[in-house]
């Protein structure tokens, strides 16, 4: 057991099925955003907080000096005030100029900031997540989350930090004027407030409703688009382009349905708004004129609370809207948590050390494991590999040959029993550790969209341009790499598909030459090569071998023959172990395989003197 309590089954793992987005409130997202992401940066966002500030003051300024023009102006024909009082409203309007500026770009970056900083969050987990969390959840759930959401909350965090500081400030800042200078028209103004923030909250659960099933489309869409574009071979061989493009368009437009209703629930915040404030501002007038003619109340003083009640509904109105926005940034900001949230069930125990490898003796010591659907797939399986030594594990499709593999590595753990490298639980030393003494050579090799050498080198980046030429040779790549026109630095495409498979495979050998791991993994590294690209790189895979401990899946002659010891495996057990002629001899499991699945094989290689 490790120290998070893995169980084997590996849908156990803390319960995530798949990436569920709890409902959690605005407050606590927005309060996590703060803390964990904001936090770090808080010298910009004081800065931010400042010119918010100072932007929202001179606005409530304004109205004041309305009132001044009105009173001292125009009623009581001071000429100094004259003077004095555009350089004021120059000054004031400066300042709220240069406020907003500052406001607009230190707000600009820290949305992007949050951004940067929720999309490398995501990344980390995916690297460190356990594999089968990640083969579970689509990969568009993932791409949405790092284009779709990110960007929904990198405009809602722009606009809406704004929003909520600078304008709810400047509805504080007028307010205040309007309650100083008239707090009977103040009330008047403010009393549709309530009615206002009730129908605003009904409208954000709706959007956060409709927000959250468009982002769910937009990821089924992102999906669709990976897997058509993967498989559009098979599409097109079995003419179902119609289908997958109805299928496409029934996604789109669910998009395009949900997107609707956001639109509609967002554009219904502005009739309200617009009437409340409509009704606020007559009724002001109205009581305003009423006192003017038979009250006394002067000209300035109803000019400065008008334009205070004027200039107090922009604001408001951003606010209404800003709702809308930060809904559909909340529900995003979710989805995004639920990925950075993730933890991982293959973890290391806390102050683990490294593996120490001595002499690599590999024990799978009465291993147990079941993938998530909770059938057995490894039973007892007990093996031991001697240092040096090298196994080819052979049976039928499904009986569990790539799931050892996949345990050796520590992609996954054992629900019983216990997996040892020279002696060491491989639960109890650094994942680091267990990974960097294998390497792994599968049947369809992973090449990334880089230049040779890059991916000759991948996990020994610091290795010389002579020791990656040293490794190429010795896996038969040399020569084919140097007949490219810009050799080692050419670019292989996307999953290498610039190159043959064999050649594929050989830059993958000169990989796994260069890291120079004690263990080798094979899953039958040539099987998915033809006679004349195998036989190029048999020379280079048993360079690759010698003195290592190997342990292979196999499913030709050519394979098996390698083995120190075969073991033949049957429904997550080994059956029979021995060597080829042990086994022949035996007459059972082995010897059926032989005569059925490789007897074609075995002229050719008595051909070949092996
Ligand atoms: N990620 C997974 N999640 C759930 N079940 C899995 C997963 N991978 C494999 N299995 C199941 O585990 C069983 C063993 O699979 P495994 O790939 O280890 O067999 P194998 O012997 O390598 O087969 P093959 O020779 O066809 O590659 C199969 O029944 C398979 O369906």
């Amino acid at each position: 057991m490790t120290q998070s309590g893995s169980s084997g089954q590996v849908s156990r793992d803390g319960g995530t099925d798949t990436l569920t987005v709890e409902d959690i409130s605005a407050y606590a997202v927005m309060r996590r955003l703060l803390v964990d992401i904001l936090w770090p940066h808080r010298r910009v966002l004081f800065v931010a907080l400042i010119s918010m500030v100072v932007g929202a003051a001179t606005s409530g300024a304004v109205p004041f000096l309305i009132q001044v023009v009105a009173d001292e102006v125009f009623v009581a024909k001071n000429e100094t005030l004259l003077y004095l009082l555009p350089v004021a409203i120059i000054l004031v309007m400066g300042v709220r100029g240069v406020a907003d500026w500052t406001s607009k770009v230190t707000d600009a970056w820290l949305g992007n900031k949050v951004v940067s900083e929720l999309r490398i969050r995501m990344f980390e987990t995916l690297t460190k997540a356990d594999l089968a969390w990640v083969e579970r959840t689509h990969s568009g759930r993932f791409v949405s989350a790092f284009v779709n959401d990110a960007d929904i909350v990198q405009r809602a965090a722009a606009k809406t930090m704004t929003a909520l500081v600078k304008d709810s400030l400047t509805v504080f800042f007028l307010t205040a004027s309007m309650f100083y200078m008239d707090w009977r028209l103040a009330l008047l103004v403010c009393a549709g407030m309530p009615f206002a923030y009730l129908y605003l909250t009904r409208q954000r659960k709706r959007i956060s409703g409709s927000v959250r099933r468009s982002l769910k489309e937009a990821g089924d869409l992102g999906s669709m688009l990976t897997q058509t574009l993967q498989s559009l071979r098979v599409v097109k061989a079995y003419r179902q382009e119609q289908r997958e493009a109805e299928r496409f368009r029934t996604i789109v437009d669910n998009i395009v349905r949900y997107l609707m209703k956001t639109a509609r629930s967002r554009a219904a915040v502005g009739p309200v708004t617009e009437t409340l404030s409509g009704v606020g501002i007559a009724a002001a007038i109205f009581y305003g004129g009423w006192q003017g003619i038979y009250g006394n109340v002067s000209l300035g003083h109803f000019a400065g609370f008008l334009t205070a009640a004027m200039l107090t509904y922009p604001p408001m109105r951003t606010l209404a809207q800003t709702q809308a926005q930060l809904s559909e940034g909340v529900t995003a900001a979710s989805r995004i948590f639920a990925v950075i949230d993730h933890s991982a069930i293959v973890a290391e125990k806390p102050g683990a050390e490294p593996l120490n490898v001595r002499e690599a003796r590999i024990r799978f010591e009465h291993v147990d494991f079941s993938y998530d659907n909770g059938t057995p797939v490894l039973r007892d399986f007990d093996l031991s590999i001697e240092p040096g030594q090298k196994v080819a594990l052979v049976g039928p499709s499904g009986a569990g040959k790539s799931t050892v593999l996949n345990l050796a590595l520590r992609f996954f753990d054992p629900s019983g029993g216990r997996i040892l490298i020279d002696g060491q639980d491989i639960r109890d030393v650094t994942l680091p550790s267990v990974r960097g003494a294998s390497a792994l050579l599968t049947q369809d090799p992973v090449l990334f969209d880089e230049t040779i050498r890059t991916n000759i080198a991948y996990g020994s980046e610091e290795a010389s341009q002579e020791k990656i030429i040293e490794a190429a040779k010795a896996a038969a790549a040399h020569d084919f790499i140097s007949r490219l026109p810009n050799g080692y630095e050419t670019h292989v495409g996307e999953a290498g598909g610039r190159l043959s498979g064999g050649e594929r495979q050989r830059v993958a050998f000169a990989r796994a030459m260069l890291r120079d791991a004690p263990i080798l993994l094979l899953d039958e590294p040539t099987s998915a090569l033809d006679a004349e690209a195998e036989a190029k790189v048999q020379t280079a895979l048993d360079g690759l071998l010698k003195g290592r401990t190997v342990l292979m899946i196999a499913h030709r002659l050519s394979t098996v023959k390698r083995a120190d010891l075969i073991c033949v495996m049957v429904e997550g057990r080994i059956v029979e172990r021995g060597s080829h002629h042990e086994l022949i001899a035996k007459n059972g499991a082995y010897a059926r395989m032989f005569h059925t699945q490789f007897v074609g094989e075995a002229p050719a290689l008595a051909a070949a003197g092996r």
